[in-house]
């Protein structure tokens, strides 16, 4: 059975003192939400901690934005999947766009990061994607089934979500249209050796495409970036009709 996993991506935004405004605001809005639908915020590294406390006792679940491939050692400014584990997160993204277009990630640190999230019993949220450009020339098959191959080279497809997020839907509100999006998520199952992986969409979802979005068969859930940062909006995405 695949599983519905509705995630917020916050970025490198809000602090601890709004991050609990957040929580606040949001735990009540989705009291009533179906269970089987998962909830995750995936919050910057400082907001984790107010975040684990505040979301005590509720169906929420805690995610990061990344993690490194070591278990310990001299990279400054990384941190490692024991101390993600060590404060009660499950989820972490990996491969978001943003980190392979500013910060240099590659396949190859993509697959390591994965494998280290396992090792420690975290659930990797795997972003692949096309550009604009790649769309346009008609190489977006190719390009998101060569991601596939690199990086989930020796990954576990019984602990793994992926999310599709076309890079030029990203921040643009410019949405990949809801059946098109079900054909590439369809075209990346066909590349997994596990049919049960949960594959959600990225870019732009808002309270006013989520319904259609999640009409689509082959769609798991959300990997939700702007509209997941204010209570109300996240809040009627995790409710979808
Ligand atoms: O990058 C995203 C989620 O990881 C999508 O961001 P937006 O929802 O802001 O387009």
């Amino acid at each position: 059975m695949r599983k519905i996993i509705i995630a917020g991506n916050w970025k490198m935004y809000k602090t601890q003192e709004e991050t609990l405004e957040f929580v606040q605001a949001f735990k009540s809005k989705i009291e009533d939400t179906d269970e089987a639908r998962k909830v995750i915020l995936c919050a910057p590294f400082t907001a984790l901690g107010v975040l684990s406390k505040g979301l005590h006792g509720s169906r929420i679940e805690l995610g990061a934005q990344n993690v490194h491939w070591a278990d310990e050692g001299a990279y400054t400014g990384e941190i490692a999947a024991p101390m993600l584990a060590e404060i009660g997160v499950s989820y972490v993204i990996i491969g978001h766009s943003e980190r392979r277009q500013y910060f240099g990630e590659t396949d190859e640190t993509v697959n390591l990061r994965l494998k280290a999230a396992q090792r420690h019993g975290l659930t990797p949220i795997l972003c692949v994607g096309e550009s604009k450009a790649q769309r346009d020339a008609g190489e977006t098959e190719n390009i998101i089934i060569n991601q596939l191959k690199k990086d989930l080279v020796d990954v576990d497809q019984n602990n793994l979500v992926i999310a599709y997020e076309p890079i030029w839907a990203i921040g643009t509100g410019d949405t990949c249209e809801a059946l098109e999006a079900n054909r590439v998520i369809g075209l990346i199952r066909a590349q997994l050796t596990n049919p049960n992986v949960t594959i959600q969409y990225g870019g732009s979802v808002k309270p006013d495409n989520i319904d259609e979005i999640m009409a689509q068969p082959e769609i798991d859930g959300a990997l939700v970036g702007g509209a997941s940062l204010d209570p109300t909006s996240f809040a009627r995405i995790v409710n979808y009709q």
